[in-house]
């Protein structure tokens, strides 16, 4: 088994798109539209299944926000260059929500941004 997907309800489609293509650099791999269902899917990623997981944004029409709960935690990516990936996001107009630096207690370096409907997106660094 592996994973095919996460799967995130976004009120604004292509606003949402923007963010995952100018800021986080991934790729559009293709979109669907169920209009019996009234809903719109976009998939997006750094490649396509099998070998990358990929992010499902889920756009139902005429519903532009949703409660985002405390649930919800993250979902990773791992940078080469925390710092500068924070630098680039918030060029690109991205909300980081906290600073690169060590994990707490740790070595790791982390950094958190805000996607446009609040979602968190962690950058590791990782040299892999
Ligand atoms: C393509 C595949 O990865 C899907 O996840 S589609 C599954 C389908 N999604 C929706 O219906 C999205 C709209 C829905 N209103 C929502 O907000 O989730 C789904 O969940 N179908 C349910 C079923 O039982 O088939
Ligand atoms: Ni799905």
């Amino acid at each position: 088994m592996r994973i095919l997907h996460t799967m995130l309800r976004v009120g604004d489609l292509q606003r949402s798109i923007d963010f995952y293509t100018n800021v986080l650099g991934m790729k559009l791999l293709r979109t669907s539209e169920n209009s019996e269902y009234k809903y719109t899917l976009a998939f997006l990623g750094y490649g396509s299944n099998p070998e990358h997981a990929e992010l499902e944004l889920t756009y139902n029409h005429g519903v532009d926000k949703y409660e985002m709960g405390t649930a919800y935690g993250h979902i990773a990516i791992s940078v080469d260059d925390a710092y500068k990936a924070c630098d680039a996001a918030r060029a690109s107009g991205g909300n980081v929500t906290r600073e690169a630096g060590p994990v707490k207690g740790g070595a790791t370096v982390i950094a958190f941004v805000t996607d446009p409907d609040g979602y968190k997106i962690e950058f590791i660094e990782r040299k892999d």
